[in-house]
């Protein structure tokens, strides 16, 4: 152990209740966290070594609980994820991870994307992130086994469901193993003057939910559709007749100015995004399962299919239908309700749904974000 790390009550407490501290005391105390940090790394190598690290998903669960061990409330996990020491103890988990390099999340990219933003903060801001230029391409890096969880938006508050992503659900067999609600304040991005825009640049979603506010402050400019909102600020970095509606951290890192700011239509504006992963999380209390299924085409057929919910007192919490690929008038559905797969309830429930659906899969329980 090093000096930092001595729990020297006469560096760094102070003498009497009464007594003012002194910056020593701060260093010493930065020292001895300093220090704390270097041991943890090397307990999470060792660990790695030995084959016995948790999983990324684990060691935030166990996070959750210290912390909530710390501050005396009940909260679940999940629910502390904009508490600010959370975010530093989840930020020092994820530094750790990056010393073996462990875990890498794909992600729609580049960087500074919603996306970037919602797995900063699901994974912390030292996890090794990977950007890939469409949501097909995150799929594919976690089936592929190149990515250990990917992340992807699911639906939208003010849009609803994202298209591509529940397209992929369709096409893929998949797991999620988590979610995410990040608040999402769009900005209208360039490199010029308002006067110089001629076309603005984003994802369709972000377009959608500026849609009023685009129409009633740049009737005349021409909405062009980019795959990602980054991507769009990239565009605007380059030509000054461009403008990209994009997060700040986007902008600053492409040198833009916000021309308007928080112009999304809806201000309670949320997109929830899935975590990808072949893991499957412990019940927690608060959890959420996701299915896919895929009813016969006849009447009441989903009629059926709500009966079982309704008999195995499961509150539904999203469902929404998708075109089957391929066959007109036959559709898919998303159902989610709350509860975990391992519980009885559901269990049952599951059985009774193999039995009338022509498909049925389950996406996965995971604990429920706020
Ligand atoms: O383009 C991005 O920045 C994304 O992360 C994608 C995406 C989406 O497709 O919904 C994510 C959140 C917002 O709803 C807008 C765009």
């Amino acid at each position: 152990m090093s000096e930092n790390t001595r729990t020297d009550s006469e560096s760094s407490s102070p003498s009497s209740p009464d007594a003012t501290p002194t910056l020593d005391q701060l260093g010493a105390i930065d020292g001895q966290l300093a220090d704390l940090i270097k041991q943890r790394e090397q307990i999470v190598s060792q660990l790695a070594a030995a084959d016995q690290l948790p999983t990324a998903m684990q060691e935030k669960a166990a996070l959750g609980l210290v912390l909530n061990q710390t501050s005396g409330e009940p909260t679940p996990p999940a629910q502390a994820c904009n508490d600010s020491l959370w975010q530093t103890l989840l930020h020092i988990a994820s530094h750790c991870r990056d010393q073996i390099n462990d875990t890498s999340v794909s992600f729609l990219g580049p960087k500074y994307s919603y996306s970037h933003l919602a797995a900063v903060k699901f994974f912390g801001e030292a996890a090794p992130l990977a950007p890939v230029t469409s949501i097909a391409a995150v799929f594919d890096a976690v089936h592929r086994g190149d990515a250990k969880y990917g992340l992807v938006p699911i639906e939208n508050s003010t849009d609803g469901r994202i298209v591509d992503t529940l397209g992929m659900f369709v096409r893929r067999h998949m797991q999620i193993c988590g979610e995410v609600l990040l608040p999402i304040h769009h900005n209208l991005l360039a490199s010029g003057t308002r006067d110089q825009i001629t076309e603005i640049h984003s994802k369709p979603q972000a377009l959608s939910q500026c849609r009023q506010w685009l129409a009633a402050n740049f009737p005349a400019a021409k909405l062009i559709e980019v795959g990602s909102t980054t991507a769009a600020a990239e565009s605007a970095a380059q030509d000054p007749s461009i403008a990209a509606v994009a997060s700040l951290p986007a902008g600053r890192a492409y040198g833009l100015q916000a021309i308007n700011q928080n112009i999304e239509d809806n201000r309670d504006n949320v997109t929830r995004f899935a975590v990808l992963g072949r893991e499957q999380p412990q019940p927690t209390g608060t959890d959420k399962t996701s299915l896919l299924l895929q009813v016969a085409h006849r009447p009441g057929a989903l009629a059926d299919v709500m009966k079982i919910f309704q008999q195995a007192e499961l509150n539904l919490t999203w469902i929404e239908s998708f075109p089957m690929p391929g066959s007109r008038n036959e559709y898919l559905f998303f159902v989610e309700f709350s509860g975990h797969r391992d519980q009885p309830s559901v269990q049952t429930a599951v059985a009774q749904l193999g039995t009338i659906t022509h498909r049925l899969e389950i996406l996965g329980s995971y604990p429920v974000a706020s």
